[in-house]
């Protein structure tokens, strides 16, 4: 079969290679596209790492230490910490817990839509979507409404619940401090983005045979208030900064923070939402996974400085906007969309 070979799949796996390979022949008549890892130099470098215990000392460590955190938010967008108050074994629970949703047939993922109501989701969905926009991972995408309001008491769902409350409390700690750094009421963000209106995201990226030409997840960046991941030990994980791809060196316990579009167009561009996108590899598959700091629907963002970079927009206009530019280009425009033009 020469070019055509599929490598056998495990009854977990979705057909990616399948998939991709059928898009690529369509699109460039068979032949591959440029390299993922030779588009732009690829370095390998530290993230900022803080330390959360610094919190909990004396006023002036915990001083430097939201110090380190707003700087690690205007200069990288992103940043890990240590002592984050998120138990290990809750940690390792969910990793496990993860793996066996995962481990589950393919056909039930697809088509069971009481396994986590549905939210299953890998490949690129987008119809027209051409072949370097695929992402070679599989995903479960939950609003955290509905594993609160589930009732549904699998241990999965009961170790989520339990995640999700440290994961929130966490988050509104960094809301908290990034809000007060520019000179903001801190409590505000806790008004918007309450238990319910935020997302958590369990994802897979299978090991790949073709690493060169396919990412696991495609450059994008976040549309919330913040991020807060956990990544296991493979990486992959690469951010864009100076232009050039950082690879984020996994930290055993550390746990990754970064902006979202939401705090750099609330903070008029103080805060960086930086692009990032996940590289795969021929040996290993790589497990994450993220919760997304989001507001309500109806939440209206708007810089408090004038004149401000974006105009005025609710969290809604934001999504669809989104929806729509993937629908239509493949991809999201995201901030840019919704810049003020004076
Ligand atoms: O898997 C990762 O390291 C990143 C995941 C990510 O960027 C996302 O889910 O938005
Ligand atoms: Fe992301």
């Amino acid at each position: 079969m020469g070019d055509q070979q599929v490598s056998p799949l495990a009854p977990y796996d979705p057909p990616l290679e399948e998939t991709y390979k059928n898009l690529l022949k369509n699109e460039l008549g068979g032949s591959s596209p440029m390299s993922v890892q030779e588009q732009i130099i690829v370095e390998a470098r530290e993230l900022p790492l803080i330390d959360l215990n610094k919190l909990r000392s004396g006023e002036k460590e915990r001083e430097e230490c939201k110090r380190e955190i707003a700087k690690a938010s205007e200069e990288w967008g992103f940043f890990q910490v240590l002592n984050h108050g998120i138990p290990r074994n809750l940690l390792v629970e969910m990793r496990e817990e993860q793996e066996k949703l995962f481990r589950k047939p393919f056909i039930e993922k697809l088509n069971d839509k009481n396994l986590l109501d549905g939210s299953y989701w890998w490949g690129t969905s987008s119809a027209n979507c051409l072949a370097h926009q695929f992402s070679w991972s599989e995903a479960f995408h939950l609003p955290l409404s509905h594993i609160y309001d589930s009732g549904c008491l699998t241990s999965i769902s009961s170790t989520m619940e339990q995640y999700a409350s440290k994961v929130s409390e966490l988050a509104q700690q960094f809301a908290e401090i990034l809000t007060e750094n520019i000179g903001q009421d801190p409590s505000y963000i806790k008004q918007m983005c309450l238990p319910n209106t935020c997302y958590l995201r369990m994802n897979r990226y299978p090991s790949c045979p073709l690493p060169q030409e396919v990412t696991g997840l495609m450059p994008h960046t976040d549309s919330d208030f913040l991020t807060i991941l956990h990544q296991d030990e493979i990486g992959g994980l690469q951010l864009f900064k100076d232009g050039k791809w950082v690879a984020v060196k996994p930290y055993d316990g550390a746990l990754i923070i970064n902006i979202g579009d939401l705090f750099q167009a609330w903070s008029n561009d103080v805060y960086k939402s930086v692009e990032h996108r996940v590289v795969v590899n021929k040996w290993s598959e790589r497990f994450s996974m993220a919760y997304f700091l989001c507001p309500t629907h109806d939440t209206i963002i708007e810089s408090f400085v004038k004149p401000s970079v974006y105009r005025r927009f609710s969290f809604r206009e934001y999504r669809q906007q989104v929806q729509e530019d993937v629908k239509k280009f493949g991809c999201k425009i995201g901030l840019p969309k919704f810049l003020n033009i004076i």
